[in-house]
């Protein structure tokens, strides 16, 4: 199933109002500011016919396995009649009320006990209606491990089907959709970013279970916004990452502005922090710096340049300042190494404070033979403790520093553990904040190299933010 298929699958749905954005009342009662109708597709065959296909396409590559096919009622009922009928499936039909005459069966078709049926649905919110669906064919003997649906909502139907012993295999999520309508300008990001906080801020399966512990989790840290003792970028930094559920700084490390741009837009919803290493671009402008901003502001990230400033402070403060890249006008964040002394956060400062930047101190790194260890780094959050209006941080592999208002970031992160040949070395997300306890992953290749790197960027948003999760709630306990 290839991306240009489910992205004009996604332009198609809206362009039948399929997909609506308002205040809409779902099945459990809660109010949403966007609904998506798939009962319209009915009137587009064309559609019908893609829509079916896909979902087939999605049964064959997950290879699944079973005797017949049942769509929820009602939506998906045509869905599955037509791929049933197109590849000669045996389907079932499941009544919604049972006949008070003849066999009275829930469960329409012929089957034997034991049997698998694939369950086919038009959109998921907490998965209640596969579960009903699910135990009225348990119920006459038939056994359900996989289900397919179309749309997704993203909040919490994949996990509680699953603890339900129910596989389910989404084909277009809501963040997907989200970010597909705001690339084609259907939709502002404003829009986008409401509808991203409801779907965050409402996920059925997540806050019945540990509530308790992601509130008090949160706690601890969100008391920290914003109080004079604090870094303004610290405070603001914590703010995105609770309002965005990210605690992911990707590492835009490409050489041509147009490509940074177009990372930063279409990863910007997914990420709290973007990283550059502006002078390894082969085409910096100013005009490429102003534009950079703007896409900051509009999906509400903070900018970090990977300068790792290292002279004395004179050198410094016109190395930030000055130059071609004039980094203090549009670098929220920079680094800097210890190496000189205390001189270089005294340089950075006198520039960047006034101007609200904040920095961090490179107290450990991610390279095979790092000399940036044992004391060394007790001296950098040392210096970071002297010089705390202006440090708010570190660039570190592992927490240096009790004290909640320091932000630990950590590069050389990938899913799978492991190195490059010049001694980068990769450590999981789950390593680096649970184990490490770190705050931010730092991802750079893990993205960049992925052939869908929006898909890919999700994915660390989403294990790098439970893993954080669950360290802040182990913290707390
Ligand atoms: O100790 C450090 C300090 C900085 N980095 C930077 O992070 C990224 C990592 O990129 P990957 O592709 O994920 O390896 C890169 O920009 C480095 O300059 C680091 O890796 N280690």
């Amino acid at each position: 199933m290839d991306n240009d298929s489910i992205d004009s699958l996604i332009l198609k749905l809206h362009d039948v109002n399929a997909v609506k954005f308002g205040e809409y009342k779902l099945k459990s009662g809660m109010m949403t500011p966007i609904y998506i109708d798939l009962r319209v597709l009915v009137s587009y065959p064309a559609l019908m016919n893609q829509v079916s296909s896909l979902i087939y396409e999605r049964v064959q590559e997950e290879g699944l396995q079973f005797d017949s096919v049942c769509g929820v009622p009602y939506t998906a009922l045509p869905l599955a009649t037509i791929i049933c009928s197109r590849h000669e499936l045996p389907m079932l039909i499941r009544r919604k009320e049972a006949k008070d005459y003849g066999t009275k069966r829930l469960v329409e078709g012929s089957f034997r006990e034991g049997d698998i049926c694939l369950i086919i649905e038009d959109t998921v919110t907490s998965g209640s209606s596969i579960l009903e669906t699910a135990e009225v064919l348990y119920q006459g003997g038939l056994k359900v491990t996989d289900a397919i649906v179309l749309m997704d909502r993203e909040q919490g139907g994949v996990e509680m089907l699953a603890s339900q012993g129910i596989k389910l295999h989404p084909i277009i999520s809501m963040f997907k959709l989200l970010n597909v309508l705001l690339a084609a300008e259907r939709i502002d990001a404003k829009t986008a970013q409401s509808v991203r906080k409801f779907i965050l801020d409402n996920n059925t399966f997540r806050y019945k279970r540990p509530s308790a512990v992601k509130v008090r989790c949160h706690s601890s840290r969100l008391s920290l916004l914003p109080s004079a003792d604090v870094h303004p970028l610290a405070s603001k930094l914590l703010k995105i990452m609770e309002e965005k559920q990210s605690n992911l700084c990707v590492s835009a490390d490409v050489t041509s502005s147009e490509e940074l741009l177009q990372l930063a837009d279409s990863l910007g919803p997914s990420i709290c922090v973007l990283k550059t290493h502006v002078d390894i671009l082969k085409d910096y402008t100013a005009a490429f710096s102003q534009k950079l901003q703007a896409l900051a502001e509009k999906h509400n990230f903070l900018i970090f340049e990977d300068r790792k400033f290292a002279d004395i402070g004179n050198t410094v403060k016109h190395q930030y300042e000055g130059g071609l890249y004039q980094i203090s006008s549009w670098s929220h964040i920079v680094n800097a190494h210890a190496v000189p002394g205390p001189g270089v956060v005294k340089g950075l400062s006198a520039v960047g404070k006034p101007l609200g930047r904040g920095c961090l101190l490179i107290a450990q790194m991610s390279s095979q033979g790092s000399l940036a260890t044992g004391e060394y780094t007790k001296a950098v959050l040392q210096m970071a403790e002297e010089q705390s209006d202006f440090v708010f941080g570190f660039i570190c592999g592992s927490k240096i520093s009790k004290k909640p208002e320091f932000i630990h970031m950590s590069p050389g992160v990938q899913m799978q553990a492991g190195g490059d040949v010049l001694g980068q070395q990769y450590s999981t997300p789950e390593e680096v904040l649970c184990d490490k306890g770190s705050d931010v992953i730092i991802v750079g290749r893990g993205i960049l190299e992925a052939p869908d790197r929006l898909e890919a960027a999700e994915s660390y948003r989403k294990a790098g933010w439970e893993a954080y999760t669950k360290k802040l709630g182990r913290a707390d306990q």
